[in-house]
């Protein structure tokens, strides 16, 4: 007897199922892990991937075997599936992705060609993300030169960008707005073949405020849940230009249960709990004819709003205690040892402003020292010896673009960022990440401390607290990371003092440590005799405590502008001036500000964003 056409349908589905599932369950076979930890005991070649693919990976990137999550990822992105992949930082999720596109495009039956548009769209949450995915996609096409890689992005002239996009860019990496901007007034843009789309640091790209932007963008491209169950209605099954949307972070929380609600088609979850989610129980459970509703519900219990964040094992992690007057003191004092215990390193300094990175950077160019209060000012030595950078959303954009280059090449350098540097960003061989202002969310701490201790490389972090602060340590402990303290006074000990003898030099106390008290009058000095630093300081001082400000949720609670004395903040800035002079100017601002959100009814919604 003839089969229904229903049932022929259903039947053709359970099919592709079953061969799917095959396809995870070799996924979760390849990625038995290495001796290290860090990579899978396999070859890209048995991930499915096309020989002149793997050989590119080696000659032009020198990756041998596939690391874990690329072992894990790969087959399934392979197959098709939507897929939602959690996975450390520095642990190769660029590639996860990058790779299976490539195998794709260059194994099309007719070549494709400029002509026909775009096919993949990779969206990154800052410039400098877009620029390095761009680079890595540029030499993996080394030998597939038919496929064009091209960016968009904020800061770029539009003009060029349009008429790249005329020609034809096969993928393309880009920021949310500038791509949105495209997408409406760009009409020679061509996205008809689109078949990928990939949030790269999913859960930034949100927070970053770009929520409304990527539902506009999705709905332009077709590619929200319900648009592609249309598409699917239409195009058949194993159709070359199906959509295959991907989210990728190594913080996926509840903030990206909403996108993957609406991008994500029946996906297949990667390392949430430390681990491939059962392939078939994942495949089995999520049932693409299912409500929105149902689905929603699944994600929550997916994605679990409090999580164990990754971090790589070997990075060694620090707290460092110190009083708030005391606070640049002692940062200077930590980078000069890391520095005379390794000059050649690389570290990186996050603060909460482009005012305070910009107070810092200038300060440590310039910086003369001696213990000596006899040495003429001639004769006294840069307090550090070391190259030193900025990076931040206020810069000029060539400057941002030269910087980023510049620290990237560097043997031994200091870099004092904003969290535009905190995401995704690969400098190579970061030795130590210092979070002198906090982080704020968990997330952002282990994206930060992410810069080092990438792909099985040593590495170390510390993180500045002052006293009242301290139960931010019970915060990141709720997500698995603990911290032991950092030997400041040990460190302090340790430099010379002009005149005193070794005892003498000893103090319990780190504000009241001779070391402390004579840089601390030095660097006074300075700012007091150079009235652009004495700018810089005030509005880097006036800038951090709005920031401090502007602390979310349970982190008030933590981060209590009423527990902070001012005039200790100004301290931290090197301002000898009155406290409360700099002091009032901010309370008469908070009063303004505090009448105005009691007006507006905005008190408790209030959200500021950081300017990073
Ligand atoms: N299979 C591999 N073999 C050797 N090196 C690799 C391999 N895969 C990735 N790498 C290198 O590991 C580093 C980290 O990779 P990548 O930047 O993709 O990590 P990530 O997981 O995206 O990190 P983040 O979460 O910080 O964005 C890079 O320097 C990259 O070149």
């Amino acid at each position: 007897m003839g089969m229904k056409k229903s049932e022929k349908g259903s039947k053709q589905v359970m099919e592709n199922k079953r061969n799917e599932n095959k396809v995870v369950g070799n996924a979760a076979s390849n990625a038995t892990i290495g001796n290290d930890g860090v990579f899978a005991s396999c070859s890209f070649s048995s991930l499915g991937l096309h020989p002149s693919l793997c050989d590119e990976l080696r000659e032009k990137l020198g990756f041998e075997v596939p690391t874990l999550v690329q072992a894990q990822a790969i087959p399934v992105i392979l197959a098709g599936r939507h897929a939602l992949i959690n996975a450390a930082t520095g642990t190769g999720k660029t590639v996860v992705y990058l790779a299976p596109l490539i195998h794709h495009l260059q194994n099309y039956d007719t070549r494709i060609q400029r002509s026909d548009g775009t096919f993949a769209l990779v969206l990154v949450p800052t410039r400098e993300l877009c620029l390095q995915v761009y680079e890595i996609l540029q030499k993996l096409l080394h030998r597939f030169h038919w496929i064009v890689p091209g960016y968009v992005m904020g800061g770029e002239n539009r003009s060029k960008e349009k008429a790249r996009l005329r020609k034809g860019i096969s993928i393309l990496i880009a920021t949310p707005g500038r791509l949105l901007d495209h997408l409406k007034n760009t009409s020679s843009f061509l996205y008809t073949k689109l078949r990928w789309i990939i949030f790269d640091e999913a859960d930034r790209i949100l927070e970053l405020g770009f929520g409304k932007d990527i539902q506009e963008i999705l709905d332009l491209l077709g590619s929200t849940k319900a648009a592609n169950d249309n598409v699917e209605n239409k195009v058949p099954r194993n159709s070359k230009f199906q959509r295959q949307n991907l989210l990728l972070s190594a913080t996926l929380n509840d903030k990206v249960n909403h996108l993957a609600k609406i991008s994500l088609h029946n996906p297949v979850m990667i390392g949430l709990e430390g681990k491939t989610r059962e392939p078939v129980s994942t495949i089995e459970s999520i049932d693409p004819s299912e409500s929105d509703e149902d689905d929603e519900v699944k994600y929550s219990s997916k994605i679990p709003t409090v999580v164990d964040y990754k971090i790589p094992t070997q990075l060694i992690q620090r707290y460092v205690k110190v009083p708030c007057g005391s606070r640049l003191a002692a940062l200077l004092s930590i980078l000069k040892h890391l520095f005379e215990r390794d000059a050649s390193q690389k570290v990186v300094v996050f603060f909460s402003t482009c005012d305070a990175v910009d107070f810092h950077y200038s300060l440590l160019s310039e910086f003369h020292f001696s213990t000596d209060p006899q040495t003429k000012e001639g004769d006294r030595q840069m307090f550090l010896g070391c190259r030193t950078f900025r990076l931040h959303g206020n810069m000029e954009h060539e400057d941002r673009r030269s910087t980023f280059q510049a620290f990237k090449t560097e043997k031994s350098a200091l870099l004092f960022s904003t969290d535009v540097s905190a995401r995704g960003l690969d400098f190579p061989k970061v030795r130590c990440i210092i979070q002198y202002d906090s982080p704020g969310e968990a997330t952002e701490y282990v994206h930060r401390v992410g810069r080092t201790a990438r792909l099985g490389e040593r590495g170390e972090s510390l993180l500045f607290l002052q006293p009242a602060e301290i139960d931010y340590l019970q915060d990141l402990e709720k997500h698995g990371v603990s911290l032991t303290e950092y030997p400041l006074l040990k460190v302090l000990d340790n430099f010379p003092l002009y005149g005193q003898n070794k005892l003498a030099k000893k103090s319990v106390f780190i504000d009241l440590h001779p070391w402390v008290l004579c840089l601390q009058k030095a660097l006074e000095s300075f700012i007091v005799s150079k009235p652009k630093m004495d700018e810089l300081a005030r509005k880097g001082f006036c800038s951090w405590v709005r920031a401090y400000t502007a602390h979310r949720g349970e982190l008030k609670r933590i981060f209590m502008i009423k527990k902070l004395h001012l005039g200790h903040v100004a301290k931290s800035f090197a301002l000898k001036q009155q406290p409360s002079l700099v002091g009032q100017s901010f309370q008469k601002q908070n009063k303004k500000r505090k009448r105005f959100e009691k007006k507006s009814g905005l008190s408790k919604r209030r959200k500021v964003p950081r300017v990073t």
